[in-house]
């Protein structure tokens, strides 16, 4: 092994340096998976330390299993000895070891999140706790904060105080503990605090581990959380760290991960060397410049910036479509122009990255259309999705009274209807031949149905024949039947987020269907206009397109990627800003710096016009695209005049409030201010009226396109 010829000097350096601790900070593309390899591989064949003494932690079982498959390939099988993991499993196999010290057998039983609500499901229903007021999902985050933070049940009902619902919630924490310990069962938290305790109680214990593992490596160090962070300090007591990571890439805070961690790595760990690998291997010039651009706009980071000897490459385009199906069309026809001009390429070259699953939608859409193959890493395609599916087959239910429909969500939100009920009303409807629906309208007392499903039900077809007859406008009508059903309500009480945005995201559907067929827009037109996107199966091909969110991307490399939804308060997200201040706004700044790096030779960064349901404002073009500077980015589409930033904290100038109320060219996603109504955009222009989607809780007005009132903010 010539290390010389595979490595760089900085990253000979790194694979080598065995005086004192080790801080790597490796940019991304850098190579550190290839660094780390070959310092285990150095470690055994150089040095000659014994494989199993030889520890590395990794973020994910899948980087364990390649980095475990490249060592072996470099030295054969003897090398498997060494122990190449994530932390939950390192602390499963010292628990199996050692547990019985506190009182647990060695078969201790793990629980994952569905035993968990199993288990909470049980206690809730003995404790008469609703799970309406109560969501099993945030009583399980509830029971996590707890122990993290070193909350004890008894703790936790002092901090309870008179809040009903807080006490509930202690309770459910003190009883979900008792029968966790009563049958020796463990959670995902419990793998790591019991290990800590093990090692607190015992140090004998600690001690034959830390015997064991003379050389730990943990890979991935900027989103170590403080549990990790402990063991992996109690477990280095008497051997050499080394800690892999780049401050940059820090991602996964919303998880417990501390930037702080590998910012201050040396005072917790004096006489620590620190190597920085600051040569890409991955992409262009031209993308690591604008990258780099975007990164220095953060403050609380380490100073490092990125080169490459790799050539310059074309420039990075931004292309902003007047809506996001032009947004959509420019990432496919660019894919197969790319496709069909340049040799060799192959879709799986390509990849769209989002900062939010909802965004997905429009590009599945266009990508079927255009009949590309393509694959939602870490998720499903989004007319797939649970909430979605569940939504439609309302919309179904309203318009055809299909069985399948009714069976799927008659009991969703629970209405007390179990597969009891559910057989009576189909059997009365085979008796007099019509839909369950039907059976449920016309006979619902000779059914015999009683009791709180009675009444349940009652509503719930009210809603329905109600929505039937509204005249409100379709998105509007969607959002309303939702509402009264009481969908919204049981995902806001589950905490998903996710699954509302998804829905909001199908308003936005519907809104584009109806702005692109004004005169024939019916709630049964666009369930057959979406019939192509819902009977979509996964593709077994090799072939596709990969989409995937940011978080899902980390690690990975693309020839050319789509950063998509590029919008201020799509990304950087409103939420994690107006939650996170200051530390949330680099937080989305790292993430978007993620994205950017894992492209090799092009990068396209895409947004689009229109109105966002899900901020419920105009959309503007992401502050990041300003950030990234000019030199190296060529602008396409409709770019907005109107700077991201401007938006959100300067008021107009005095010339851009001035109103031209001679305007004639109104544009489709045109900015403009209203009088009253405020900042808007353009929707649709319908002649000499104007479809105009202003902010909450105004929403969408139809306003004379000459009215003095109305204002021009950009082309
Ligand atoms: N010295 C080198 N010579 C040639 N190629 C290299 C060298 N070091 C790394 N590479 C290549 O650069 C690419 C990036 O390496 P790697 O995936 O190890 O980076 P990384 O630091 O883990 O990236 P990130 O943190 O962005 O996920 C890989 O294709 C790798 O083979």
């Amino acid at each position: 092994m010539n290390l010389d010829e595979l490595l760089n000097p900085k990253q000979k350096e790194a694979a080598t340096y065995l005086d004192s601790h080790l801080r790597i900070i490796a940019g991304a593309g850098s190579g550190k998976t290839r660094v780390l390899t070959y310092r285990i591989a150095y470690l055994i064949e150089e040095i000659g330390i014994e494989p199993r003494h030889i520890l590395a932690i990794t973020f994910t079982n899948k980087a364990a299993n390649e980095m475990k498959e490249r060592v072996i390939r470099l030295l054969g099988d003897y090398a498997s000895g060494a122990l190449l993991c994530t932390i939950h499993s390192l602390c499963v196999r010292i628990l199996r070891q050692n547990i019985r010290a506190l009182n647990y057998p060695n078969n201790f039983i793990i629980m994952d999140e569905e035993d968990q609500k199993s288990l909470l499901k049980k206690i809730f229903k003995e404790r008469q706790i609703d799970p309406k007021t109560i969501s099993l999902k945030s009583c399980i985050n509830y029971i996590s904060t707890c122990k993290i933070g070193g909350v004890t049940p008894s703790r936790a009902f002092e901090f309870a105080g008179d809040f009903i619902g807080e006490q509930k919630k202690a309770i459910a924490y003190q009883d979900y503990e008792q029968y966790k310990e009563e049958h020796f069962m463990l959670d995902f938290d419990d793998l790591l605090l019991k290990t800590v305790e093990l090692f607190e109680k015992y140090p004998e214990i600690l001690e034959r581990w830390q015997r064991q593992f003379q050389f730990i490596h943990v890979d991935e160090f900027q989103d170590v959380s403080e549990v990790d962070y402990k063991l992996i300090k109690y477990l280095s007591g008497q051997s050499t760290l080394c800690v892999v990571g780049d401050p940059d890439q820090t991602i996964y805070s919303f998880r417990g991960s501390d930037i702080n961690f590998i910012m201050n790595f040396e005072k917790d760990f004096p006489h620590t060397k620190t190597v920085i690998l600051d040569q890409n291997y991955r992409s262009t010039k031209t993308i690591l410049d604008i990258s780099n651009n975007l990164i220095r706009k953060n403050k609380n980071r380490m100073e490092k910036d990125l080169f490459t000897e790799l050539e310059e490459g074309p420039k990075v385009m931004h292309y902003s479509g007047v809506d996001e199906e032009a947004e959509a069309n420019f990432v496919c026809d660019t894919i197969e122009n790319i496709i069909h001009t340049v040799e060799g390429v192959n879709y799986h070259d390509f990849a769209i990255l989002y900062r939010a699953n909802y965004l997905s939608r429009a590009f599945e859409q266009k990508l079927i259309q255009r009949q590309i193959d393509y694959k939602i890493f870490g998720g499903l395609k989004f007319f797939n999705r649970k909430e979605v599916k569940d939504a439609l087959s309302y919309i179904r239910l309203m318009v055809n009274q299909d069985d399948l429909s009714f069976e799927r969500i008659v009991n969703v939100p629970a209405r007390g209807v179990g597969a009891k009920t559910l057989e009576k009303i189909q059997n009365k409807a085979i008796e007099y031949g019509i839909t369950n629906y039907e059976a449920l309208c016309l006979y619902a007392d000779e059914i015999g149905i009683s009791g709180k499903a009675k009444k349940q039900l009652s509503q719930f077809v009210t809603c329905i024949e109600n929505a039937k007859h509204s005249s409100l406008a379709l998105p509007d009508l969607f959002e309303k039947l939702l509402i009264d059903l009481g969908y919204f309500d049981m995902l806001r009480n589950d905490q998903d987020e996710n699954r509302i945005q998804n829905l909001m995201e199908l308003k936005n559907s519907i809104t584009n269907y109806m702005n692109t067929h004004p005169d024939s827009a019916n709630f049964e037109s666009y369930l057959q206009d979406i019939a192509l996107y819902t009977s979509q199966d996964d593709i077994f091909d090799d072939e596709y397109v990969s989409l995937m969110s940011i978080h899902m991307a980390k690690g990975l490399e693309f020839n050319y990627v789509f950063v998509v939804g590029l919008s201020e308060d799509i990304f950087p997200s409103f939420r994690s800003v107006s939650e996170g201040g200051d530390d949330g706004m680099e937080e989305e700044r790292r993430l978007a710096y993620v994205a950017f790096t894992r492209a090799k030779k092009r990068l396209y960064l895409t947004d689009s016009q229109g109105f966002n349901f899900i901020t419920n404002s105009p959309k503007m073009s992401s502050r990041f695209i300003d950030e990234i500077g000019s030199d190296h980015v060529e602008h396409a589409g409709n770019p907005s005049q109107f700077k991201s930033r401007e938006y959100l904290h300067l008021t107009p100038s005095v010339d851009e409030m001035i109103g031209d109320n001679e305007i004639t060219d109104w544009k489709q996603g045109d900015l403009v201010e209203h009088d009253t109504f405020g900042k808007g955009v353009i929707v649709k222009v319908n002649g000499k009226t104007l479809d105009i989607a202003f902010s909450v809780p105004y929403g969408i007005k139809t306003l004379m396109a000459h009215h003095k009132a109305l204002h021009r903010l950009s082309n």
